[in-house]
């Protein structure tokens, strides 16, 4: 079987990101993740983004750039491909129409999260890098 391609959305709004948890209604039900889903035919990853985090959370997001996609294999034999992208908010308030929750979240509370397997090595590439996207943020704002 092939690789499940899935996006997922690191949204920054200030110094903080946007972590979600699924529900019992998703795979995975009370596990931390950055929003997103499946790319469907002919979608190119940033407008899956950007129309996953609109059926998911209302909000309309920007996608700034790639961070470092990861593999993981889940049971039976599903992988998936996580493509994180750095994201900002833009408009809209966010409801909850698949999530349980979520919270904006600093850089040194993403551990204490309980984090979707898939996700670690993600928010450990973001935690290490974190300075850096902070600085790109800040001049993507001021140029705009
Ligand atoms: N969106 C997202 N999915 C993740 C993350 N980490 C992780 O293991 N996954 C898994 C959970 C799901 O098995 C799969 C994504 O499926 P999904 O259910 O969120 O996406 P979707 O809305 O396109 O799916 P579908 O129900 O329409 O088939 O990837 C993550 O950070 N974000």
């Amino acid at each position: 079987m092939g690789v499940v391609l899935v996006t997922c959305a690191l949204i920054f709004l200030n110094d903080k990101v946007l972590c979600a948890q699924r529900s019992s209604t998703m795979n995975l039900p009370g596990l931390w993740e950055f929003p997103g889903g499946k790319i469907e035919k002919g979608e190119s990853p940033e407008e899956c983004l950007v129309r996953e985090i609109k059926e998911e959370l209302a909000i309309t997001i920007k996608v700034l750039g790639a961070l470092k996609p990861n593999d993981h294999a889940y049971s039976k034999g599903i992988v998936i491909r996580l493509l994180p992208y750095v994201c900002i908010w833009q408009c809209g308030e966010v409801k909850l129409l698949e999530h349980q929750q979520i919270k904006w979240v600093e850089k040194g509370n993403l551990n204490s999260l309980n984090w979707a397997p898939a996700d670690i090595p993600i928010v450990n590439d973001l935690s290490e890098n974190w300075n850096i996207i902070q600085k790109q943020l800040v001049d993507y704002t001021t140029e705009s």
